[in-house]
């Protein structure tokens, strides 16, 4: 086998993988070039801004749409050229799409029983299950309208998961939910990869989110993969982190602005950072300085680097975070 017969060989056996997509709408360029190679049984995270392109993603890799050039595999299945076997093993999830308001909890998962032509025991059995592992029995006879967004994110998982997929995109799953719901969407997301070795795909405007649940976390900006790798990884490739010495009066600070030459002061926090990796012999070493001196700080803290820096400085712009329900809201009501 030569090189190339190998490295198309290995793309087609990962759960999910594509080279080179790209898709544009008008003259916009959506994506640019997409490579993805996610091993099965493992969480992917695309993070990325607002219109970003995450979506479009999940929709060319789910079949929904086709992509202009390139190709991509789902399961060693072509996304183009055999899309019923694609649909077979994936679930999709995130949008809502799925669940119809009008019926109750119980009667959407029965639905989804009938379409995936489970016979009548089996799909009330597995309805069963679903509900008690989602924590939904008790609101399983009500309308789904009268739901809280946090349990319509658990229905619709729940509705995903009828058919048991082995490859599962999670497009947004808890934009626009409060911490609590999020939390337990978390755990249920990470209870199906521990119990089942199902792979999912998330996109996520949340970096807590990727940090929280995924094996490897893409950063997608201006239609290109700007950055791949763990958390861990993406935070390696931001400057390193800083302590910050906080002063009790102006002239405190203006003291230790003058011992430590490579710091940032900020006068109106009066506070100063000073660049330090939190190793055990660089903070020795920072307080002996300060012992010398006589710096007279009041308080020191240490930071270390976040997703949050990545993504400030792989972007250049602030994450997401302070406006999780507006991307959600455009979409459901345009969809
Ligand atoms: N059907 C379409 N027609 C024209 N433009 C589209 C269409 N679908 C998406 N776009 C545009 O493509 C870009 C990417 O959209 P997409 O929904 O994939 O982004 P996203 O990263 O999921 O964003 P968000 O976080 O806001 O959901 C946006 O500029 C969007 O307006």
């Amino acid at each position: 086998m030569n090189n190339a017969t190998t490295a198309a060989t290995s793309t087609r056996t990962a759960a999910i993988s594509a080279l080179g997509l790209r898709k544009s709408y008008g003259d916009k360029v959506v994506l640019d070039g997409i490579d993805l190679r996610i091993p099965e049984g493992t969480v992917f995270a695309l993070l990325g801004p607002n219109g970003a392109g995450k979506t479009t993603t999940v929709e060319i890799l789910s079949t929904l749409i086709a992509a202009d050039s390139g190709e991509a595999w789902i399961g060693g299945h072509d996304v183009t050229t055999d899309a019923d076997s694609v649909r077979d093993q994936i679930g999709v999830t995130g949008q809502f799409a799925a669940v119809d308001g009008l019926l109750t909890a119980e009667e959407n998962l029965l639905l989804m029983a009938d379409l995936h032509h489970l016979g009548r025991g089996e799909g009330r059995r597995r309805a069963a299950e679903l509900l008690e592992r989602f924590e939904l029995t008790e609101a399983a006879r009500k309308n789904v309208a009268t739901f809280s967004g946090g349990m319509r994110r658990k229905l619709d998982l729940a509705m995903t998961l009828v058919g048991r997929p082995r490859i599962i995109f999670l497009d947004e799953p808890t934009t626009g939910l409060d911490p609590r719901s999020r939390r337990v969407m978390w755990e249920l997301i990470r209870n199906l990869v521990a119990d089942q070795g199902v792979t999912i795909f998330l996109t996520t405007q949340y970096l807590e989110e990727a940090d929280q649940l995924a094996d490897r976390i893409a950063v997608l900006d201006h239609g290109k993969l700007v950055a791949e790798g763990t958390a861990e990884e993406l935070k390696r490739l931001i400057p390193g982190g800083h302590v910050r010495l906080q002063f009790s009066d102006a002239a405190g600070l203006t003291e230790a602005a003058s011992v430590f030459d490579v710091a940032t002061r900020d006068d109106e926090s009066l506070s100063l950072q000073i660049p330090n990796n939190g190793s055990i012999a660089n903070l020795r070493a920072l307080l002996a300085i300060i012992d010398s001196t006589g710096v007279r700080a009041e308080s020191l803290t240490m930071h270390t680097p976040d997703l949050d820096d990545v993504f400030l400085t792989l972007t250049g712009r602030q994450n997401a975070d302070a406006a999780p329900a507006a991307p959600a809201a455009r979409k459901e009501s345009n969809r």
